[in-house]
Formats: C-alpha cells, sequence, structure tokens
C-alpha cells in the first residue's frame, strides 16, 4: 500500500532539488495521482492504446517506468498478442527494485524486464508501442531529440509513441490560468499551501516543461508526421505520434 504523500508538509530549512529517491518512492502512487490531473485516465487509455497498437513478436518500451504503472497497464493490453515482449527502464534505483516488486505480484506469462539505466543509453528495438509518461521532462533539453529520433527509428512502421507532460502555454493569460487550475487541483487533493509551494521550488530546473507547439516541431524533427494530443486536463496531457 503507498503512504501519504507528506514529503513536504512540514517548513525545510533548505529545500533541496527534487529527486525520485527512496522518501519519494515510498508515496510516489499516493503522489502523482494527487498532482497529475488525469493520471488514472492515462494509465488506463495507455492499455486500450497498446490492445490496439502492439503487434505481435515486437517490443514495448515504458521509458521512466517508476513503478511500473504503465507498464502493467500495457501489460493488460497485450491479453490477445503473442511473442511480445515489454522492456521498461529507470534510472533510480530505489524506482527500479520497487517496481520489480510491483510487477511480480501480478501474475503473467507476458515478460517484463526492469532495467536501471538512462534512457538515453536503451537502443529501441522492433517496437511497437514505446511510453514516455511524464519523463521526458525531467530530461535537459537538449538531450530530448537524439531520444525521440531514437524512439523513431525503433520503431515499427505504424508503431505508436505515447508522449505525456505537464506542459506550458504560449499565450500567457491561458497560462496562467491553467496553472491556477492545476494548483486547485492540488488544493482539492489535500495539499497545503507550504506543500505546493515547497515542491515547486525543488522542481524549480528539474521539471522543465515544453509547448505543445514545442513537442510537435522536436517530434517532426525526430521523424515523426502523424502527432496529436489524444487528452488534455489543464497543463498536463499527452501526444500520440505514429510512424
Ligand atoms: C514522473 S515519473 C514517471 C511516472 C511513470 N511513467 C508512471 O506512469 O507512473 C518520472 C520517472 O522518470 C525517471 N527518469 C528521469 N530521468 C530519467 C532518465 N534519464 N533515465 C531513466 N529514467 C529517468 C525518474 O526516476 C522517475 O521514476
Ligand atoms: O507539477 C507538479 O506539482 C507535479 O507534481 C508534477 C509531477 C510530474 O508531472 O511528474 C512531478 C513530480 C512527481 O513525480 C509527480 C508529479
Amino acid at each position: 500500500m503507498s503512504q501519504t504523500d507528506n514529503i513536504f508538509s512540514q517548513p525545510l530549512d533548505k529545500v533541496d532539488s527534487f529527486s525520485f529517491d527512496q522518501q519519494v518512492v515510498q508515496v510516489f502512487p499516493d503522489m502523482i495521482k494527487r498532482s497529475v490531473p488525469g493520471y488514472e485516465n492515462i494509465i488506463n487509455s495507455i492499455g486500450m492504446i497498446t490492445q490496439r497498437c502492439a503487434v505481435d513478436n515486437s517490443n514495448l518500451y515504458d521509458l521512466g517506468c517508476s513503478l511500473g504503472a504503465a507498464t502493467l497497464s500495457m501489460r493488460r493490453g497485450l491479453d490477445e498478442k503473442t511473442g511480445c515482449k515489454i522492456i521498461s527502464v529507470d534510472n533510480s534505483s530505489a524506482m527500479v527494485e520497487s517496481c520489480q516488486q510491483h510487477i511480480k505480484a501480478y501474475k503473467s506469462d507476458i515478460p517484463v524486464t526492469v532495467l536501471q539505466d538512462d534512457i538515453c543509453n536503451i537502443k529501441i528495438e522492433n517496437a511497437s508501442v514505446v511510453v514516455l509518461n511524464f519523463t521526458l521532462q525531467f530530461l535537459t533539453p537538449e538531450k530530448r531529440l537524439s531520444l525521440l529520433t531514437n524512439i523513431y527509428q525503433g520503431l515499427l512502421p505504424g508503431g505508436v509513441l505515447v508522449l505525456s507532460e505537464k506542459f506550458i502555454f504560449n499565450d500567457a493569460t491561458n497560462n496562467q490560468l491553467l496553472v491556477d487550475l492545476h494548483l486547485d487541483f492540488k488544493r482539492s487533493h489535500g495539499y497545503s499551501e507550504l506543500e505546493i509551494s515547497q515542491k515547486r521550488s525543488s522542481l524549480d530546473n528539474v521539471l522543465i516543461s515544453d509547448t505543445v507547439e514545442q513537442h510537435y516541431a522536436r517530434l517532426q524533427q525526430a521523424g515523426f508526421k502523424h502527432n496529436d494530443l489524444w487528452y488534455q486536463y489543464f497543463n498536463f496531457g499527452s501526444i500520440l505520434s505514429i510512424k
């Protein structure tokens, strides 16, 4: 069972940069549900996208898998396929350890390999579905294009990338309203003003958001010609890119 996230509930002398360490791992399912509008819808839909887009004898990748929520949803979507393998990758040792336990707890014949590595080092091969669920935003911007290019090159024709992110918006008025609505979402899930502001400081320069237009431009540069938002809830959303 996931514990309640109260990491930022007490005043901290110094707010450290956010990292996916053991303390975050322990509360992660609670943290992400209470912080990311639409997270559960996106996770469920990743299973549906997998069911429709995965092909027999291909690989599926969950890049920045955390505790494996998207991996498990993909695996549920593979019920009627044969010869598929899921490769789930995260560079946090605490996440990978917990992810392995979590995945083992659910029985299935579909193989899942959980790797502790930087997603920039992974060669994508024979892929029908690749998921980057709220992970690209944690890579330094200079590394983002080469990762997407690697993904494009490793996808089979017709293969898909699900790219979920926190966005910023060019229109300052819209941006402010969507940011405020996200903060209201957090308040409605029990986060205090102190928790919200300390978490925001801790994510400064760690989570670097792009606009939807910047994502489309980068995806096109990587080779993807078919890119569209399939989900948006305030300043969070998900793009589906097809090779
Ligand atoms: C917000 S979480 C992802 C949530 C997860 N995909 C889900 O659906 O529940 C971001 C994850 O990306 C991982 N991460 C960040 N940068 C990474 C990198 N360069 N290589 C591998 N994993 C990375 C973090 O350790 C963290 O577990
Ligand atoms: O913007 C925030 O407040 C967030 O908490 C976002 C976010 C994310 O989008 O990944 C950041 C870190 C945690 O992993 C959970 C959620």
